[in-house]
């Protein structure tokens, strides 16, 4: 994949990947072979911002090679901590941060840049935060984050699109989150942990990578009990120390890759995987007709291309996962039936529908449903990625279709997905990236 080079104005410069570079898919071919899955982007965004919360070394070993990962190095990296990398480990030492404001420039190429406020705000008591604002997917507010901050006794300013927040002391408190947010959870977590006394998060998200930032948090010297349920509760602690960990392989990437399987009905082993993490996943492909085998850490899965039509509602974990949605309409509109995908989570997340309709598929969009009428075959066309999971989902519906696919802003799909091409080459797709 592409490596980063720098900043412009509005987007990410990569060489191989930048705005103008696209996947040129030849669709049609069976896949065949075994692809390991990488550390999940989602678990280890948090946990670099959370190395900011000790002066000892941290070590983050198998880092995937993503844009998202280079984005939250180089926040870190602007705050003062010391980034050194070995091949795919980071060393992190965060003993001199000497500044407590993350600009504009990153936060805005990436929403999960504001996770370094909580962490800032616990060890030093300040910090500066540019709004993320909204994105392709939907307005994406961060009341919640504030207010938590602010129950830990935190005083909030906003203005000129930055969140100011400053406590001489953060005190534990009782937060209940009128949403289980995954980035206010992390967040009010990584504030809490050395505030004083006991903090209580109520109706908190439960999805594998909170838990997973629990854990690393704990191995550093925290607190933290019940994460993965909707109470989390967290006693402060005066210090943290630097520890050696790797994060969770990544459920969402795991699950692009069996819908891979599926759509082109062939039969993939998906390597790295925690199945536990894919349940409602597996629930669906199953459902559709795919056949799935679970191993301890690999899943076998031997698609079916004309799946039958099956409902899919997004909900927070344990429910349907947002960020499979587009993947699993990309496969649906070639069902034998009627589908209805419903999306709970992000109020604007069907920008994948009109570019799918340019390959064939039959969706019609109400509010938040989607109604999917299948299509017995799609065709291969110019589409653009209008964000991440968008991008994977063209890819996928590429592979299946008649003839060729080109996917155009190929830097959303290389925020989360490590060397994709390369992977779904050794599984005999005819897959390439273009200038
Ligand atoms: C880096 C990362 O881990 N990103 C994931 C994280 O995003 P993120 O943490 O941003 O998602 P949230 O769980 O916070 O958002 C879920 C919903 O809550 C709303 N909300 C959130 C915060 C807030 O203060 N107020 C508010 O109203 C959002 O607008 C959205 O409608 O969880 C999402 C939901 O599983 C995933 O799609 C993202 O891939
Ligand atoms: C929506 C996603 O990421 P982010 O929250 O960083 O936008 C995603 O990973 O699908």
């Amino acid at each position: 994949m592409g490596r980063y080079t720098g900043f412009d104005s509005r987007i990410l410069i990569f060489s191989g990947g930048n705005k103008l570079s696209k996947f040129i898919i030849e669709g049609g071919r069976k896949l065949s072979g075994k692809i390991k899955v990488s550390s999940a982007k989602n678990a280890v965004l948090p946990v670099l911002a959370a190395t900011l919360l000790t002066s000892g070394e941290c070590v983050i070993e198998d880092v995937p090679e993503l844009e998202d990962v280079n984005v939250m190095r180089e926040v870190i990296a602007s705050l003062g901590a010391k980034c050194g990398q070995r091949e795919r480990k980071f060393i992190i030492n965060s003993a001199h941060i000497n500044s407590f404001e993350a600009p504009y420039e990153l936060v805005r190429k990436m929403r999960a840049s504001f996770l370094v406020m909580g962490p800032l705000l616990a060890r030093f008591g300040k910090a500066k935060i540019s709004m993320p604002g909204g994105c392709a997917i939907g307005s994406r507010p961060i009341d919640l984050h504030l207010k938590g901050f602010s129950a830990l006794g935190a005083k909030i300013n906003l203005g000129h699109g930055y969140v100011e927040a400053s406590a001489e002391k953060l005190m534990g408190a009782t937060i209940y989150l009128d949403f289980p947010s995954v980035g206010a959870t992390e967040n009010i977590m990584m504030a809490a942990v050395l505030a004083q006394g006991q903090t209580i998060i109520e109706n908190a998200a439960k999805e594998p990578e909170i838990i997973d930032l629990a854990n690393f948090l704990n191995s550093m010297g925290a607190k933290i009990r019940g994460a993965g349920t909707d109470i989390i509760k967290i006693e402060g602690v005066k210090e943290l120390s630097g520890i050696s960990y790797t994060v969770i392989p990544d459920r969402i990437e795991a699950g692009t890759y069996l819908v891979a399987g599926a759509i082109t009905g062939s039969e993939i082993l998906v390597e790295n995987v925690l199945s536990e993490h894919l349940k409602p996943v597996i629930a669906k492909l199953i459902e559709c007709g795919c056949q799935i085998f679970e191993e301890e850490d690999k899943i076998l899965i031997i698609g079916n291309s004309n799946p039958n039509p099956v409902d899919i509602k997004t909900m927070p974990y344990p429910g349907f996962p947002t960020d499979m949605q587009a993947q699993m309409m990309a496969y649906l509109s070639l069902c034998k039936g009627t589908s209805m995908v419903i999306e709970t989570v992000f109020e604007n997340r069907f920008m994948h529908v009109e570019e799918l309709k340019r390959m064939g598929a039959r969706i019609k969009i109400e509010g938040r449903s989607a109604v999917i009428e299948g299509v017995e075959k799609l065709t291969g066309a110019p589409v653009k990625a209008t964000d991440l999971r968008a991008g994977a989902a063209l890819i996928l519906a590429g592979l299946a279709a008649q003839g060729v696919t080109e996917v155009l802003n190929s830097y959303h799909v290389d925020r989360g997905y490590e060397n994709i091409v390369e992977k779904l080459s050794s599984l005999g797709a005819k897959i390439e990236r273009a200038e």
